[in-house]
Parts: structure tokens; C-alpha cells; sequence
């Protein structure tokens, strides 16, 4: 990929330029540490350091110019172009420096407060089944063809995100799948990116800290769908695929000027499930489609996936892919990683990884628990630092009712005092908290999973929320390897 300067700048109206500008750019990055020979470095005014102070290590790595909102001194020879707002120049330029490759794929969006890790790898699931090339980008990791590679963001950055669908295109695939986190759509990270499929799955408490308010979260994910039904996306067959079961689907659905599926398993969406049977090792329900009932045997539990499920059949109906395809598919889908994983080191009882860091979250998998536990729930959980602190208390009443041991610990504290989140917390657990039950306090999360390991009895339901795949945990000052499955293995074996 390589453009001359002179037709970046001609997509900067305004913008001031000292230097040369006939110069070939064989790069775009907004990370100095990323620059290589014939970059462009573009510099950020973020949250924790200003881009513009780290020109002079672009410029070593080989930066040959530099796009800024400030004013900035550099060595001879590096071109200088000042516009009043970087990041919006970086939107406008980025797309085009890539070629628009979101023009030559057919994309796909998920967004929602919960369930787009797993929609998005259910719906590549029966793409591939149909025959298509998929690429993935979200929390967990970008699939493209056979490479896995890892991420930052659950939406990655203009840059990362337009490079990244350059290289689906280079790569031959058909599709993109990807989430689309609030944060993204209220940053404006997908710009430039030409939606086909929109897809909304929830909306609960979340992300306070960045939106301050519901509605405002809300309309963030709406701009989803003002997305897709853009003007200047002149693709074919536009769809939305709405949860109507969730009571923002409304203010999703305002925005649809294009084809609208429905579904929920309340009855009046266009997609509906009956039957469903929910046991420890799948769900079973049918599919009431326009193209007739999919009666489904899968091997992924609770009422949630079931959503999940629906939303991925509307966006294969939408893309015209046949029943038995979508059947094949979800009844091979054997599970994402992190998400109500199951951790067997031969102990009597069931140990579960899970996800869950949303209030909603945390109630879907405590309440699937509980419909086929046959003793008791123990509930590990924390709450993420640096996120929406509303959160907290909710999720320590929510643990409280619905398990019969909770063992509170640290999740990624991040900048923050992690006895402090707890304490956060602990308010909630004793709201909820019925006559006869207690609970634990254990800041060390390893600590925290052993001591509920050593609680199980036979038959009991050890649960671990809110890590799911992660392979780390955020602390103050360091970021450390920790993985609850591994962990949870450890102690297991150790326990022998
Ligand atoms: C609040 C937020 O969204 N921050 C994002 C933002 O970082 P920032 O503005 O703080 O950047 P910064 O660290 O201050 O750095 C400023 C600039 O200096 C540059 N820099 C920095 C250091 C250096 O040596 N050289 C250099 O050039 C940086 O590359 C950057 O351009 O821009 C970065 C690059 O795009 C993002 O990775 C980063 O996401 C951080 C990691 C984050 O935690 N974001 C969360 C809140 C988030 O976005 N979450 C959603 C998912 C939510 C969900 O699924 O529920 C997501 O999509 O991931
Ligand atoms: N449709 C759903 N409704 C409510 N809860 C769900 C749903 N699907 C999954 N969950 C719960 O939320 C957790 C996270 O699921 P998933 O990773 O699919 O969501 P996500 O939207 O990608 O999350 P993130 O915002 O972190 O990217 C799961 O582990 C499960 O506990
Ligand atoms: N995408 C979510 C993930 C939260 C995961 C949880 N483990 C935490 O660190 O809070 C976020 O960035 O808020
Ligand atoms: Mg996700």
C-alpha cells in the first residue's frame, strides 16, 4: 500500500503543510513505536500521553512526515502538516490510503452490550459452512483465513481496523465479521468503513464511565445502523437484524431505512425460537424462520445463546444461505474460548470460566447455572478498575441472589485500589444476601479460586466470571500472566 503525500493532503482542505509533500507514504500509524521507513506519523491528543511528544521516535523509526494539531518543532527534512483536529484527519485519510477495502467485502457488524464475541464467531461459523472465506475482528482475537492475530481493542482504530480489512481483501476473503463496540461508534473508529449487515443483540448497564448516561449509549450503538443506511454506502442488500425482546431495539429500528429482521423468542418478531430446553450440555429449541422451522440440537447452553443463535440465523437468512447449511453449522459450533468454558482436571464438581462483567452478564450465567445445578452455586467474580463503577454493586446483589457462596475478588484493577472496588462491591452482596448465607473477600483472585475450589463439594458449580479468555490480569503497575482455566487447573491438580 503506498500513496504520494499530495493526495493525502488533498483530503485535508484547510490544512497547513511545511515541507515537501511529493514524498511516497508507505504507511499510516498513530503509535511512533510502529513507525517504519516512509511512514506517516499522526499525532494523538489521547487520554494518557500526547502523540506530538514522541515525534523524534517516529522520526527514528523512519517517520518521513508528521500530521498535527499543534504546534511542533522537527529535524530538517520531515514534512509537517497541521490540521485542527488529527483524529478526524486521520478518519478522512485512512479509508482512502487503504484503497476502501470495506468496499470489497461484505460486512458484517455486531453490536450490544453483550453477545458479540459469540454472534460474531456463530455467524462466521455458518459463512464457512456455506462455502465463504471469513475474517473475524474482536475482543478475542482477528482471524484471517488460517492466521490468528492478537488485538488491542475489541474495535481496534481506524488505522488498525482499515489496515486489518486490507489485508481480508489481500487475503481473498469474502466476509468481515466484526464487533462494534460503543466506544468505537462514539470515537468514530469504523469510519470509512461501508457496513452491509447490522446486527443488535442487547442493551444493559455498562460503560457509564464513557457515555454518562443510558441514552447516550444507546445512541452510540444506534450509530450503527445510520451507518449501514448511509447514503454513501451504496452496497446491496442492507439489512439490520434487531433483538426486538430488548426495549432499545425501538431506537434501533428508527434508524433502518433498509431491510429489518427481527427476532426474539417473544412472539411478533420475524424470527422466533419455541421448544427450548436448556440442559447443562446444550440448548435445544426450534427456529421459527421464513424459511421454515430449524429444529436445533447445539452444544452451547443458556437462553442467551439462544439470542445469540437467532441473531446469527437472521444474518445468514438475510445473506441468503439455506436452513440445512445454518443447521449444520450451530449444531457443530462447539463453544468460544472463555465463554462458559468448562474446565475438567477430573475433579467431582463443575468448574465454569465465564465472561460475564455486566450486571446482565453475570445474571444470564448464574441463572443458567442454576437451572440444572444439582447443589449448590459458587460464584468467583470482581469488577474491572478504570470501568463504570454503577456496575458494582449491582453485580455484588446479583452474585448474592443468585449463587449460595460468593467468593468476591479483583478482576483488572487497573489504576485503582482494588480493596476499594471491593468494598464497592461488598455493598451490593449484603443487599442481597438472604438469612443464613455469607460471603467471602479475597483480593488475590488466585487466592480467591482456590479458596472456592476448596469449597466444592461433589456436584457443586464453581463459577469464575469475568476474565473469560484473558491471559492476564491489569494491575497498577504491571500487567501479569494469569489465566482462570490455567489456574483453576493448577489448583485442582495441587488439591490431589
Ligand atoms: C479510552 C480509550 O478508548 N483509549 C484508546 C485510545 O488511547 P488513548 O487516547 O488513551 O492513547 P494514549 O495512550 O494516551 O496515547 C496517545 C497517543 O500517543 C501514541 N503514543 C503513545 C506512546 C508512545 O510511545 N508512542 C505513541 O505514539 C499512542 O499511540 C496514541 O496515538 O486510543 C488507543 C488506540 O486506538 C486505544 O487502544 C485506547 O483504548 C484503550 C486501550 C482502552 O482500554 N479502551 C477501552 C475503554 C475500549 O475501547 N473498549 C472497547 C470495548 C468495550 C466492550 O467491548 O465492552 C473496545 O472497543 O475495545
Ligand atoms: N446475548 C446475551 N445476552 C446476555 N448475556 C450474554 C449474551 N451472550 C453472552 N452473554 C454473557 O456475556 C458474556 C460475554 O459474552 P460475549 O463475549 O459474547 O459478549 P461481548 O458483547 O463480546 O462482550 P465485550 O463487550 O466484552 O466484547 C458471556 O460470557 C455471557 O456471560
Ligand atoms: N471490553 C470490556 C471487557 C471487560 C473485561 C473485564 N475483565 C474488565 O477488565 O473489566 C471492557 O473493556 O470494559
Ligand atoms: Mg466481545
Amino acid at each position: 500500500m503506498a500513496k504520494n503525500l499530495q493526495e493525502l493532503v488533498a483530503l485535508m482542505p484547510g490544512c497547513e503543510v511545511r515541507g515537501d509533500i511529493n514524498l511516497t507514504i508507505t504507511a499510516v500509524t498513530y503509535d511512533s513505536r510502529q513507525a517504519k521507513p516512509g511512514s506517516l506519523f499522526i499525532c494523538l491528543t489521547g487520554s494518557k500521553v500526547d502523540g506530538h511528544d514522541y515525534i523524534a521516535q517516529a522520526r527514528a523509526g523512519g517517520a518521513v512526515a508528521v500530521l498535527v494539531e499543534k504546534e511542533v518543532s522537527v529535524e530538517p527534512g520531515m514534512t509537517v502538516i497541521k490540521v485542527s483536529d488529527t483524529r478526524a484527519a486521520m478518519q478522512a485519510i485512512t479509508p482512502f490510503f487503504f484503497d476502501y477495502p470495506s468496499q470489497k467485502l461484505r460486512v458484517i457488524g455486531v453490536t450490544g452490550t453483550n453477545g458479540k464475541t459469540t454472534t460474531t464467531h456463530l455467524i462466521r461459523s455458518i459463512l464457512m459452512q456455506a462455502g465463504y472465506k471469513v475474517g473475524l475482528i474482536g475482543t478475542i482475537h482477528t482471524l484471517i483465513g488460517d492466521r490468528t492475530l492478537p488485538v488491542k481493542n475489541t474495535t481496534p482504530d481506524v488505522v488498525d481496523l482499515q489496515g486489518l480489512l486490507a489485508e481480508m481483501v489481500a487475503a481473498g476473503m469474502d466476509y468481515a465479521v466484526m464487533e462494534v463496540s460503543s466506544h468505537a461508534l462514539a470515537l468514530n473508529r469504523t469510519a470509512g468503513c461501508e457496513f452491509d449487515i447490522g446486527v443488535f443483540t442487547n442493551i444493559t448497564r455498562d460503560h457509564l464511565d464513557f457515555h454518562i448516561t443510558f441514552e447516550n449509549y444507546i445512541d452510540a450503538k444506534a450509530e450503527l445502523f445510520r451507518l449501514v443506511g448511509r447514503p454513501d454506502n451504496v452496497k446491496t442488500g442492507k439489512s439490520a437484524v434487531i433483538n426486538t425482546d430488548d426495549p432499545a431495539a425501538a431506537h434501533m429500528l428508527r434508524e433502518v431505512t433498509y431491510r429489518a429482521i427481527t427476532y426474539g423468542v417473544q412472539d411478533g418478531a420475524d424470527l422466533t425460537a419455541r421448544n427450548i430446553n436448556i440442559q447443562a450440555d446444550g440448548a435445544k429449541f426450534e427456529a421459527v424462520t421464513t424459511r421454515g422451522i430449524i429444529p436445533l440440537a447445539l452444544q452451547i447452553t443458556g437462553l442467551f445463546n439462544v439470542y445469540n443463535v437467532l441473531a446469527a440465523i437472521g444474518v445468514a437468512l438475510a445473506e441468503g444461505i439455506e436452513p440445512d447449511v445454518v443447521k449444520t453449522a450451530l449444531e457443530a459450533f462447539r463453544s468460544v474460548p472463555g465463554r462458559f468454558e468448562i474446565v475438567d482436571a477430573g475433579q467431582p464438581f463443575t468448574v465454569i470460566v465465564d465472561y460475564a462483567h455486566t450486571p446482565d452478564g453475570l445474571e444470564n450465567i448464574l441463572k443458567t447455572a442454576r437451572q440444572f445445578a444439582q447443589r449448590r452455586i459458587i460464584a468467583v467474580f470482581g469488577c474491572g478498575g478504570d470501568r463504570d463503577r454503577t456496575k458494582r454493586p449491582i453485580m455484588g446483589r446479583l452474585a448474592a441472589e443468585y449463587a449460595d457462596v460468593v467468593v468476591a475478588t479483583s478482576d483488572n484493577p487497573r489504576t485503582e485500589d482494588p480493596v476499594s472496588i471491593l468494598k464497592e462491591i461488598e455493598v451490593g452482596i449484603r443487599e442481597g444476601l438472604k438469612p443464613g448465607k455469607s460471603y467471602e473477600v479475597i483480593v488475590d483472585r488466585r487466592q480467591a479460586i482456590e479458596r472456592a475450589l476448596s469449597l466444592a463439594e461433589p456436584q457443586d458449580i464453581v463459577i469464575i466470571a469475568g476474565k473469560g479468555h484473558e491471559t492476564y490480569q491489569i494491575l497498577k503497575d504491571k500487567t501479569i500472566p494469569f489465566d482462570d482455566r490455567e489456574v483453576a487447573r493448577e489448583i485442582i491438580r495441587e488439591m490431589r
